[in-house]
C-alpha cells in the first residue's frame, strides 16, 4: 500500500484543458472513489496517475516517490499501479493463468515462484478450476476477476479501476462490489475507483472525490457528501437531492438554524461558520419529508405530480408553493397509494443550508 499526493495538477489536451488544479491527498490503503459526470475528467486523471499520460502542470506522488512533474515522469510499469479496465484489457490468446503469470514473467519473476503466485491468487478469486480457459469463455464477471488476480499477483500497491462494472448487469454488478471489498481488505491496497454511479461510489469507498469540468469540488466521506454537501452542485448530484430555497436563515449557534420554508418554520442543520441569509439554498432528500394524515398540523401544502412504486415504498413527486413552483420528493412506505393530482400535507424533518462559498466547508 502507498500514499497518493496529486497537487495541483493540471493536464490539457492541445487547447482544451480538461484537468484543472486538481489536488488529492490518499492514505495508504484508503479506498478512494472519484465520481463525476461522463466527459469531467475522470479517466484523464487515472491516466495520469497511472503514468499513461504526461502532465502539464503540478506533481503526482506515490509512496513518498514523485512518479510525474511537468519535467519528471517516471513510466507506468515502475509505478508498482495496477490498473483494471471497463473492458478488462485480457490477452485473448492466453490462457487464464497466462494472462495472471504474464506481467510477473516480464517483471523476472522465476517461473516456479510465478507458478505459485498465479494459483495462489486464482484460488483466491475462485478461479482455480479455470485456469486453462481462455478469456472468450468467460462470463463478464469472470474475466473481470482475472484483471484483480493480475493486480493481486503483482502485489500492486496502488490498483486504478476504470468503471470496472460498467458493462454487467445488475446482479453481477452487487457480487462485484463485494468482490472489490474483499480484494481492498485482503490486499490492503490504495484503490482509486472511477465510476458516474454514485451508489457504487458510496458504497464502496473511505472517501468520494466529486468531480466537475475538470475540478475536484469536494472530497469527503460518503455520509458528509449526503449530510453536508459543499455546493449545490454536490448537494443536486448525491442521494437524489433537491435544491431549494429557504427564508431568514438564522444560525443557532448549535450546528443547526432557524428558518421559514415556504411560510412555515424549520430547523435545518449548517456549518458552523454559517451567516444569517435572508434567503439561501438547502439541500433536502426525499427521506428528509414527512407526509401529514393530521389536517390540524402546521405543514407545507403539495400536490401529487407523479407517484412510483419501487417496492418496499413508493416515490411520489411533489410539486409545493405558490403556483406549485417547488419541486420534492418524498418515500412513503408501503402500503399505501398516492395519486397524481392528489393534495398532501407535508413536514421537513431535516435539511441543510449550503454554505455559500465564502463559508468554510466540512472536512474530517
Ligand atoms: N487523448 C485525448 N485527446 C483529446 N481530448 C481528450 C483525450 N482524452 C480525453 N479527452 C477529452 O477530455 C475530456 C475528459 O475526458 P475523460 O475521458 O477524462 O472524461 P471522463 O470523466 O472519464 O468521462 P466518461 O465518464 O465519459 O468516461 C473530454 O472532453 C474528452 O473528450
Amino acid at each position: 500500500m502507498a500514499r497518493i499526493e496529486i497537487e495541483n495538477l493540471d493536464k490539457s489536451f492541445g487547447q482544451t484543458q480538461v484537468l484543472r488544479e486538481v489536488s488529492l491527498s490518499i492514505e495508504a490503503g484508503e479506498f478512494v472513489s472519484v465520481l463525476g459526470p461522463s466527459g469531467c475528467g475522470k479517466t484523464t486523471l487515472l491516466r495520469c496517475l497511472a503514468g499513461f499520460e504526461h502532465i502539464d502542470g503540478g506533481r503526482i506522488e506515490v509512496g513518498g516517490q514523485v512518479v510525474s512533474t511537468p519535467e519528471r515522469h517516471l513510466p507506468p510499469e515502475r509505478r508498482g499501479i495496477g490498473v483494471v479496465f471497463q473492458n478488462y484489457a485480457l490477452w485473448p490468446h492466453m490462457t487464464v493463468a497466462k494472462n495472471v503469470a504474464y506481467g510477473l514473467k516480464i517483471a523476472g519473476v522465476p517461473r516456479s515462484e510465478r507458478e505459485t503466485r498465479v494459483a495462489r491468487v486464482l484460488d483466491l478469486v475462485e478461479l482455480g478450476a479455470l485456469a486453462q480457459r481462455r478469456p472468450a469463455d468467460l462470463s463478464g464477471g469472470q474475466r473481470q476477476r482475472v484483471a484483480l488476480a493480475r493486480c493481486l499477483a503483482m502485489e500492486s500497491r496502488v490498483v486504478l479501476l476504470d468503471e470496472p462494472l460498467a458493462n454487467l448487469d445488475v446482479h453481477l454488478r452487487s457480487a462485484l462490489e463485494e468482490e472489490f471489498a474483499a480484494f481492498h481488505a485482503r490486499s490492503g491496497a490504495t484503490m482509486f475507483y472511477i465510476t458516474h454511479d454514485q451508489a457504487e461510489a458510496l458504497a464502496l469507498a473511505d472517501r468520494v472525490a466529486v468531480m466537475d469540468r475538470g475540478r475536484i469540488i469536494q472530497f469527503d466521506r460518503p455520509e458528509a457528501l449526503f449530510r453536508q454537501p459543499a455546493s449545490e452542485t454536490v448537494a443536486g448530484f448525491i442521494g437524489e437531492g433537491r435544491v431549494i430555497e429557504a427564508e431568514d436563515i438564522r444560525p443557532l449557534g448549535d450546528g443547526h438554524a432557524s428558518a421559514s420554508l415556504l411560510g412555515q418554520p424549520v430547523r435545518l442543520r449548517c456549518a458552523p461558520g454559517q451567516r444569517g441569509q435572508d434567503r439561501g439554498r438547502i439541500s433536502v432528500h426525499p427521506g428528509d419529508l414527512q407526509l401529514l394524515s393530521d389536517d390540524l398540523q402546521p405543514g407545507i401544502e403539495a400536490h401529487v405530480t407523479r407517484a412510483t412504486y419501487r417496492g418496499a415504498y413508493l416515490r411520489a413527486e411533489l410539486a409545493a408553493g405558490p403556483s406549485a413552483s417547488v419541486p420534492l420528493s418524498i418515500n412513503v412506505a408501503a402500503p399505501s397509494s398516492l395519486d397524481r393530482g392528489q393534495r398532501v400535507r407535508i413536514a421537513l424533518r431535516d435539511g441543510w443550508v449550503i454554505p455559500d462559498p465564502v463559508t468554510p466547508t466540512t472536512q474530517p
